[in-house]
């Protein structure tokens, strides 16, 4: 059924894939007008086919949105759209490596526009990739606790539709000088988090999400490389003393740099990423599904970007590198 927000948004999401087809799907059930951007004509062509389905994990269907009620096109004409009629938001969900070498591309004719930009990408490095691109754009970042995978073309399974903050990107939180008074959160983010949630998340505005991006770097840094190595869903790195003592290497060696960067980080953060263990226990991490499908990982923006913050500071981090080689090195095998 159709829903009628108070605000009916129009949103460009870049990236059909688990969590662009998520977003949408949830977002166009709740009533809003989304313009998907695809990769190939040939997801483009399946989405108005097949339109989208969210599946829980049994596979039964959550939602089912026909072809008909968005639209889907090859990202190349993207730019040249939106020029012309531009969006309330463009929502970027594609992976790490193709917002660093692919999404420029895309980005650079609007460098005179001002959009407002939100991003979910876990890892680090790309909102200033991103303030560089577009220096008259209103950026945000988005950290989910949400989880899906891409199942077709056009169908993705998540059990649930998870947690979203969404914040201002503002370097100044980085050196702990954002809060209340620098957080000026526009009208169209506001509308966005009441959309995600009449969309069925739990969805929040956050003064801090930079601090969170850390956060969520530590939980990605300790568990996608282990889920990707050992090939288990995330419950299954609690399975063994063994398994338990290398992540608690991982992340020890973590917070030293956290620490020598001042980077706020919760006392309980061990305890977190055991939680997400728990919570997300049938889950295919980020990670591993890049692995199993013979894709790319975003190993470089997440214990990649521990070694680069260890690097300025002078210091050692010998297990997050050799980690990062060694998933590196699983990507290159496995072509
Ligand atoms: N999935 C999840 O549960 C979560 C994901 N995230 C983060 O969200 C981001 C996206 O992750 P996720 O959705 O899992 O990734 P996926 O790989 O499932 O989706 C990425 C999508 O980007 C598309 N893409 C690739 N190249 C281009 C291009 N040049 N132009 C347009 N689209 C392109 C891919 O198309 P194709 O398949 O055709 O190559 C794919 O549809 C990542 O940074 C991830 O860390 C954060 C939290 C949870
Ligand atoms: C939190 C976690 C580990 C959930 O799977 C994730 O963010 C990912 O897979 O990238």
């Amino acid at each position: 059924m159709n829903a009628t927000p108070e605000v009916r948004m129009k949103i460009d999401m870049i990236g059909a894939g688990s969590l662009g087809l998520l977003l949408a799907g949830s977002l166009i059930e709740a009533g809003h007008e989304i313009r998907l951007w695809c990769r190939t004509s040939e997801q483009s062509a399946e989405l108005y086919a097949k339109g989208i389905t969210v599946s829980d994990e049994k596979g039964r269907a959550r939602l089912q949105i026909a072809g008909e009620r968005f639209a889907a096109s090859p990202v190349e004409d993207f730019s040249g759209h939106y020029l012309q009629q531009s969006a309330d938001l463009i929502v970027i969900t594609v992976k790490q490596n193709v917002f660093h070498e692919q999404l420029p591309q895309y980005l650079l004719p609007l460098q005179r526009t001002a959009p407002v930009v939100v991003c979910f990408q876990n890892g680090i490095g790309h909102m200033e990739l991103l303030e560089r691109l577009l220096p008259q754009a209103d950026i945000y970042a988005a950290v989910t606790t949400a989880g899906s995978r891409r199942k077709t073309l056009t169908e993705v399974i998540s059990p649930a539709n998870g947690g979203i903050w969404v914040g201002r990107w503002l370097t100044a939180e980085l050196n702990g000088g954002a809060d209340d008074s620098a957080v000026q959160t526009a009208g169209v983010a506001i509308s966005f988090v009441h959309a995600l949630s009449a969309a069925g998340f739990a969805a929040f505005l956050s003064k801090q999400v930079v601090t969170m991006i850390y956060r969520k770097l530590l939980i990605n840094a300790v568990i996608n490389p282990l889920t990707a190595i050992w090939r288990v869903p995330n419950g299954e790195l609690l399975a063994s003393e063994q398994r338990l003592a290398v992540m608690r290497e991982l992340y020890e060696e973590a917070l030293r740099v956290y620490d020598a960067a001042g980077i706020d980080y919760e006392a309980d953060s061990w305890e977190s990423i055991l939680e997400v263990c728990r919570t997300t226990a049938g889950n295919t991490s980020s990670m591993l599904a890049d692995i199993l499908a013979a894709r790319r990982t975003e190993i470089s923006w997440i214990n990649g970007s521990i070694v680069g913050m260890a690097e300025r500071l002078n210091m050692e981090v010998p297990l997050h590198r050799w980690i990062s080689r060694l998933v590196e090195g699983m990507f290159a095998e496995e072509r």
